[in-house]
């Protein structure tokens, strides 16, 4: 390869950001490519999340939630989280799931249209996007959606009776990446309120909400916060006196100790919160948060663009033989964290290159996927991973019949 293990070292010994890599507990051996998925633990999660157990919960009880700042967890850790998001205080709320929070969004962005019926969506969407939006216009009754192949396609797609339009700012298929300042402004040039999945870009590099009327993302992938960690919403605040969503639960109630018989939505971004906060979930992603306060987004997003082109290029030139396809955009400035090449045998190749102890993802029907997460990810892991797939591809590791069988999880 025409830059080699050491020069990456090399790279590795000048990157600002490779301090970082000692606060997450990576195992030996292990290349990890799929913090676009799951993002690593980091080192002081355990203990912190050990500590809410003991002295909160342990200690507390049933006080923890005035004491120990339960009941506000949704709008303490939104306001943590905004800055990586381009959002402001009282503008963010943490709490259930992205699909939740997707169900809250589009249900109140009908609200704020009432005269329009149609909800335009992509079929690069991720599934459950557009799974909840088929649940709710099946639900509701009256609307209709949209499917637009792609962004070519919104203007076409945008009559005037168009509500809102869902769109994922990076494709989890390809890390193709929009222009969400550019697109947003055509959605609301038209009248529809935009709605952005920041899934794939929250913590890949410094994502600037701006216009948008909402926007929902997980915080277990590149913000680390553990499986199953809660998700985020952003309302602009021009919504924050309308917006209701349909999940109209006591934690977003005005006065929810007063145990009014109707709903009343609290003031600003708290309405958006339904039931329970997941206390022992927000332990982690706050002791990940710690560390995204220390960091510089602007160094995030350079080491991303070079770790992502080196791996293209190291790839392309190492592989050239084997039927690589990339699917991911060249041009960096079109790309999100996140590298795809297709190859017909995707599947079993991505299962020997494991094996290996190169950690990437398989999606169906053909995407091999790898995902740079810059805070623990070095130039010398990518030239592992290269390293390692054109062994994989070369010698035909990936034809033992054992890489064939599927697992639940891909
Ligand atoms: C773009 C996108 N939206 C939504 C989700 C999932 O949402 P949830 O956390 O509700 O499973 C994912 C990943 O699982 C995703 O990549
Ligand atoms: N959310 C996941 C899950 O519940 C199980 C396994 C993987 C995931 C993921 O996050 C996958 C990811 N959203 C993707 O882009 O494919």
């Amino acid at each position: 390869m025409t830059i080699s293990r050491a020069d990456c070292l090399a790279l590795d010994a000048d990157d600002p950001l490779r301090r970082f890599r000692d606060e997450f507990v990576l195992p030996d051996g292990t290349v990890y490519l799929v913090g676009n998925s799951l993002g690593a633990l980091s080192r002081t999660a355990a203990a912190a999340t050990a500590r809410v157990v003991a002295e909160e919960w342990g200690g507390q009880l049933v006080g923890g939630w005035n004491a120990s700042g339960w009941f506000d967890l949704p709008l303490t850790t939104g306001d943590r989280l905004a800055p990586l998001i381009g959002a402001g205080p009282g503008q963010v709320v943490v709490g259930d799931t992205t699909s939740i929070a997707i169900v809250k969004a589009v249900s109140a962005a009908l609200r704020l249209r009432p005269e329009r019926r149609v909800i335009v969506s992509d079929t690069a969407n991720f599934p459950t996007d557009r799974y909840v939006v088929q649940g709710l216009v099946g639900s509701l009754g009256g609307y209709e959606i949209r499917d637009i192949d792609g962004p070519d396609a919104l203007d076409a797609a945008l009559s005037d009776d168009v509500a809102c339009v869902l769109l994922s700012e990076v494709d989890y298929r390809t890390g193709a990446r929009l222009d969400t300042a550019e697109v947003t402004a055509r959605v609301r040039g038209a009248g529809a309120l935009m709605i952005w999945d920041l899934c794939h870009s929250a913590g890949a590099y410094q994502v600037d909400v701006a216009e948008a009327d909402f926007a929902v993302g997980c915080t277990y992938k590149y913000l680390n916060g553990g499986p199953g960690a809660p998700a985020f919403l952003y309302a602009n605040p021009r919504h924050h006196a309308d917006a209701e969503s349909i999940l109209t639960g006591w934690h977003g109630h005005a006065a929810p100790f007063a145990f009014e018989p109707a709903y009343r939505p609290a003031e600003g971004v708290r309405r958006f919160s339904v039931g329970t906060p997941h206390v022992l979930s927000f332990a982690p992603l706050n002791a990940s948060l710690d560390i995204w306060e220390r960091v510089d987004m602007a160094q995030v997003r350079a080491k991303s663009v070079a770790l992502t082109s080196l791996f293209i290029d190291l790839v392309e030139e190492s592989c050239a033989p084997y039927g690589l396809e990339l699917v991911s955009p060249r041009d960096p400035e079109r790309r999100g964290s996140q590298v795809s090449f297709r190859h017909p045998d995707g599947y079993p190749v991505m299962r020997a290159l494991i094996d290996r102890g190169v950690h990437g993802d398989f999606r169906a029907p053909d995407l091999l996927r790898f995902g740079f997460a810059p805070l623990y990810i070095g130039f010398a892991d990518v030239h592992d991973a290269a390293t390692a797939l054109a062994e994989v591809l070369g010698k035909e590791l990936w034809r033992d019949e054992r890489y064939r069988r599927r697992l639940a999880v891909t």
